[in-house]
């Protein structure tokens, strides 16, 4: 189908990386040491935390980071001449990278990823790093959000067919699961990430039959597991005394797991389903419900009383319905000086919020051992020591009057090394391990943040040494101007 068999995700970037690129190529300062940031600033969906992930795929991209012969020769016939073409065919990511790792709760203004490596191939990368962790961040965020409304229902993950083409489905998956999905529609994801299938059958199939009886006994004649879909005719009066019917009729030839109801008032029919249920004496069969179901009507149909145990969810969570884009970032933090030295960097804007933090740093979630629970995070320049025996000033980097101090604490480093100078030292775990990190990560957060609905804002602080850092600069750089 591809033009190219060498086709390489090199060129899956923005032709402005490749343009500076040959800036710092002949102007010879390709290979400077730089730090970039890759972070967000708004918490997607109002939500209190957010859920990292995309890093596995990130891995994969730098360890096989080359532009191909057809990518070369693409490039030659865009006008690229043949000594930067030549330099290009070197690169190979030689980098550092630090990261959270994914399933971990991650906050805005917090570095996320680290990339220490020579300007240009930390320059080339930014597109596709942002491309992934925005995209997969968001997705397991909104799985988070579901999840914690339903901490005990089997959430199943239905969105490949609304999802944006083929990729978006296939890690949109992935991401649903880290943030707390039992299973996915999406056969390909469930046997390349080893996650579980779920599915139940469409009304396509009752239309096949032509009515709900034949088709449920011809379902139940070629499976042992059965949900039947209920709600292709008259939910009430043929679906459920149907579905029920041909339970009985099957007795322990199938196991009939539940049904699904997929229309109309999904309060009001699954109360009657369920009662319908029971007394057939089918306490155990589950209520399945999906139509563009998503945290809001998930709640409402809580607070009706609705009967669910398992819910199916698509479009509004593989296309992030109400907040499609993440707005992660990646931006130049520091430089290598002439004689070797960090020269920190920094980006100023008229919003105070969007000023980065310059420099070379680490980011730490700080425990409080009484309780167990997360007090913030804090960001410190990269070789600065946290001293535990001492209680730690954690203050707000803008509104500076908002401070506390915190006693009995432990600080956790998230910035884990998974490339050291270009070699991968982290193995990735499975996803449902990554989906236990997220778990865990949660156990330590307040319900004060986890909550839907206007969550207490999460503390990311900096230290008093990296933001005197942060303000000394400014201060110079503004002066600059003025002069
Ligand atoms: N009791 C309820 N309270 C709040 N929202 C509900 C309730 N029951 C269903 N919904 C939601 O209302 C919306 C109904 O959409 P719509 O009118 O398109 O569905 P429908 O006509 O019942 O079914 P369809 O068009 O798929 O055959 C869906 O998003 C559904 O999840
Ligand atoms: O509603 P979602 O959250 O996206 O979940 C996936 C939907 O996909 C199927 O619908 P289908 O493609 O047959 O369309 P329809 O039910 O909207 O007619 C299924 O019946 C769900 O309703
Ligand atoms: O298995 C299902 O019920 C299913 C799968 C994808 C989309 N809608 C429903």
């Amino acid at each position: 189908m591809y033009k190219f068999e060498d086709d390489s995700f090199m060129l899956h970037t923005d032709l402005y990386q490749i343009n500076m690129t040959k800036t710092y190529f002949e102007k010879g300062i390709h290979n400077k040491k730089t730090i970039f940031d890759l972070y967000f600033r708004q918490m997607p969906f109002d939500n209190g935390y957010a859920v990292f992930a995309g890093l596995e795929r990130m891995i994969d991209y730098l360890q096989n980071l080359h532009f191909s012969n057809s990518d070369i020769a693409y490039l030659e016939t865009l006008g690229y001449e043949e000594e930067f073409l030549a330099y290009l065919k070197t690169i190979r990511f030689t980098g550092t990278m630090r990261s959270v790792l994914e399933g971990d709760t991650v906050f805005n203004n917090e570095p996320l990823v680290q990339i220490e490596a020579g300007l240009a191939e930390a320059q080339l990368i930014e597109t596709a790093l942002l491309n992934i962790v925005n995209f997969q961040t968001l997705i397991a965020t909104k799985a988070s959000r579901i999840r914690q409304l339903v901490p005990n229902d089997n959430l199943m993950e239905f969105g490949t067919r609304r999802a944006h083409e083929f990729d978006a489905a296939l890690w949109g998956a992935r991401a649903s699961i880290i943030g707390g999905f039992n299973g996915t529609s999406n056969v390909r994801a469930a046997k390349l990430f080893g996650i579980k299938p779920s599915g139940t059958h469409a009304h396509a199939m009752i239309q096949a039959f032509g009515n709900d009886y034949d088709a449920f006994k011809a379902y139940a004649d070629t499976h042992s597991d059965c949900v039947f879909l209920v709600d292709t005719f008259d939910t009430i009066k043929s679906g459920i005394p149907t579905a029920i019917k041909v339970a009985k009729e099957y007795k322990d030839k199938i196991n009939f797991v539940g049904i699904r109801i997929d229309s109309g008032d999904i309060a009001y029919l699954t109360k009657q389903a369920r009662k319908m249920l029971d007394e057939a004496g089918f306490h155990d069969a589950q209520i399945i419900v999906s139509n563009d179901l998503d945290e809001v009507t998930i709640l409402s149909l809580l607070s009706q009383g609705a009967k669910v145990d398992g819910w199916g969810i698509g479009t509004k969570l593989i296309t992030a319905f109400d907040h499609p884009a993440l707005g992660a970032v990646y931006k130049l933090a520091a430089i290598e000086g002439d004689n070797g030295e960090w020269l920190n960097r920094i980006k100023i804007s008229g919003n105070i919020e969007k000023v980065t933090t310059p420099g070379k740093k680490n980011l730490y979630r700080i425990i409080n051992k009484d309780t167990g629970m997360s007090e913030g995070d804090y960001i410190t320049v990269y070789d600065e020591k946290i001293d535990t025996s001492e209680p730690l000033l954690m203050f707000h980097p803008v509104h500076t009057m908002k401070k506390k101090l915190v006693k009995n604490f432990e600080a956790v480093e998230l910035l884990h090394d998974i490339f050291v100078d270009g070699e991968l030292v982290y193995e990735s775990p499975s996803v449902l391990e990554m989906q236990k990190n997220c778990e865990e990560n949660l156990n330590h957060m307040w319900e004060e943040t986890k909550r839907f609905l206007n969550p207490q804002e999460y503390p990311v602080d900096l230290s008093s040494k990296l933001w005197n850092i942060k303000n000394d600069l400014v201060e110079t750089l503004s002066n600059q101007v003025l002069e």
